[in-house]
Order: C-alpha cells, then sequence, then structure tokens
C-alpha cells in the first residue's frame, strides 16, 4: 500500500517496559438529549408553564459508558466488540477528544484518528481533492500529497469501475466513500488509529487489503483499535479484544479467550 514518509520504526518497548498509548481510567460518558417537555404545545399552555416556573425543555440522559478502565499498548491491535447499543462507538469517539467524559480520565500519547473523522472530506469535491484536503489536514506537505495521491485512489479502488476520483463524491456509493476516507487514514503512521466499522464496508478484495494494512499499521508501532460486528476481522487482525455490554467491561484479553465468550453470550449458551 501507500508508502508514506514515515519515522524509523518506533519500538513497543522502552527500558523493557511496554509504551501505554491510551489510558482509560473509570470512564463515564453521558449523553444529554434536549427534548420539548411533554403537555399541549399551545401558547396558552405555554403561558401557563412560564408562570408556573416549568422548564420548556426537558433534558433526558443516556448512561452509555458506565466505569471503562483500560490500558492499550504500543504494537497492540485491539478489537472492541458486543452487541448493538453496548458503547463500542461512543468509547472510541470519547478516546478521539469528540465526546466529554462525564467522569473518570482518558490519557493518550499523541493525537488519536479517528477513521474518517480526521479526514473532514467534501461531498461537493472530487476524489481527488479529497485525497489533498485530507493529507493535507493530517499535515503532509504538498509534494508528499502530490507524490501518494495516485497511491491512494488505486488503493481505494474507486477508479474500478471509471474515473470517480475525478468526479464530486457525492456521485460515490458510501461504501466507496468509506474506502476512500480508510485509504486517506491509512496513509499515514499513527499514534492511535481508531476504525469504526471501516473493514466491513467495501468488497471482500478491499477487505483483505485494508485489514493487511491494519497490520502493517501495528507493525508500525501505531495502537489500532478496530470496532466491528465481524467476528472474523477481528479474529484476523487483533490479538487482544475488549468486550463490552450496556457500557460495562465485560472481559478483556486475548481475542481467542474473549470471542468464544461472546460468542456463547451473543448465542444464549
Ligand atoms: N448521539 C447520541 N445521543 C444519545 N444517545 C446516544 C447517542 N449515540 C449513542 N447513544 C446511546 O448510547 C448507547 C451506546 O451507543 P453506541 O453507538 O456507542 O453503541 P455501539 O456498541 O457502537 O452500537 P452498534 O453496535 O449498534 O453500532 C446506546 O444506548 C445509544 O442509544
Amino acid at each position: 500500500m501507500v508508502e508514506t514518509p514515515r519515522e524509523t520504526v518506533a519500538s513497543t518497548t522502552l527500558g523493557g517496559e511496554r509504551i501505554p498509548t491510551v489510558i482509560v481510567d473509570d470512564v463515564h460518558v453521558v449523553y444529554k438529549i434536549h427534548g420539548r417537555a411533554s403537555g399541549s404545545s399551545s401558547p396558552v399552555a405555554g403561558l401557563r408553564r412560564m408562570l408556573s416556573g416549568q422548564p420548556a425543555t426537558q433534558v433526558k440522559t443516556v448512561h452509555a459508558i458506565k466505569g471503562i478502565s483500560f490500558t492499550a499498548y504500543r504494537g497492540e491491535a485491539i478489537g472492541l466488540i458486543g452487541t448493538n447499543g453496548s458503547g463500542k462507538s461512543t468509547i472510541l469517539r470519547a478516546v478521539a477528544g469528540l465526546l466529554p467524559v462525564q467522569q473518570g480520565h482518558i490519557y493518550t500519547l499523541g493525537q488519536p484518528s479517528l477513521l474518517g473523522v480526521n479526514a473532514a472530506l467534501m461531498n461537493t469535491l472530487s476524489g481527488e481533492r479529497n485525497v489533498a484536503l485530507g493529507c493535507l489536514a493530517m499535515g503532509m506537505s504538498p509534494e508528499q500529497v502530490r507524490q501518494l495521491t495516485p497511491e491512494i485512489i488505486e488503493f481505494s479502488g474507486i477508479d474500478q469501475r471509471g474515473e470517480f476520483s475525478t468526479l464530486p463524491m457525492s456521485t460515490y456509493s458510501s461504501g466507496m466513500a468509506a474506502r476512500l476516507r480508510f485509504s486517506i487514514a491509512a496513509a499515514k503512521k499513527h499514534d492511535v488509529l481508531l476504525i469504526d466499522e471501516a473493514l466491513a464496508t467495501g468488497d471482500a478484495r478491499f477487505r483483505k487489503r485494508s485489514e493487511a494494512r491494519v497490520k502493517q499499521l501495528r507493525a508500525e508501532a501505531g495502537t489500532v483499535f478496530l470496532v466491528s460486528h465481524s467476528i472474523g476481522s477481528i479474529r484476523d487482525t487483533c490479538e487482544r479484544s475488549i468486550w463490552l455490554e450496556g457500557g460495562v467491561l465485560k472481559m478483556d484479553g486475548p481475542t481467542d479467550e474473549v470471542v468464544p465468550e461472546y460468542e456463547k453470550f451473543v448465542n444464549g449458551k
């Protein structure tokens, strides 16, 4: 895949000790949903509410992450698994710094990159222009961008059925857009790369290429988090897995041990 101007391969240990890249310490994340207070929406009812001191809006809360702790180390690829709504995407967004934590702390070495979000793609611009924008946003020089653009486009495979790289991204299927986002983000070495379901998009051939790229990123001593419902992808890519259920950490350990327990849970055994 894309060969970036990479620094020399960083070591995964320092003085014999593993290097922590992400520390999640008793983290709670609570979503607040603002909605209109129940009751009539008529002006008279509104006036009555005002006079009686009742608020016009109500805040509902969802306690999505309930006291999760773990440490990730350099060189690890960690799968995040759990049933729908268990909190996988939420913890990933919190680690990326995109969601505030209600309680607890998250410490990271370097700036974690959540795949797709950091690339800041624009629908009205062509794939090529978006590659340039994404790469510049990740800190590459214009010269590096020029060098890497053809390789990123080729890796994404968006030109397999026509010259899509010259067309606006609004003409892409969601799978094509996801592949381009993955290709841009994966062109750079990241200290901490967070991938949410990205490998599940695209065809089998692209999935294979992207899995190989995740392995390469890990070998380059970054830390990779992968959220996926595809247990196959998790098994192939991650040697460690964290299983969340109802916002709580159920199990954290080698994928070979965590996945069978998760499968038993899902299959109701
Ligand atoms: N923007 C939001 N506002 C309010 N609640 C939210 C929001 N996003 C997620 N939630 C709630 O937080 C909880 C965790 O959701 P999250 O998306 O992190 O789960 P997930 O494990 O990634 O789910 P899935 O596997 O379905 O993608 C769920 O109860 C969900 O309804």
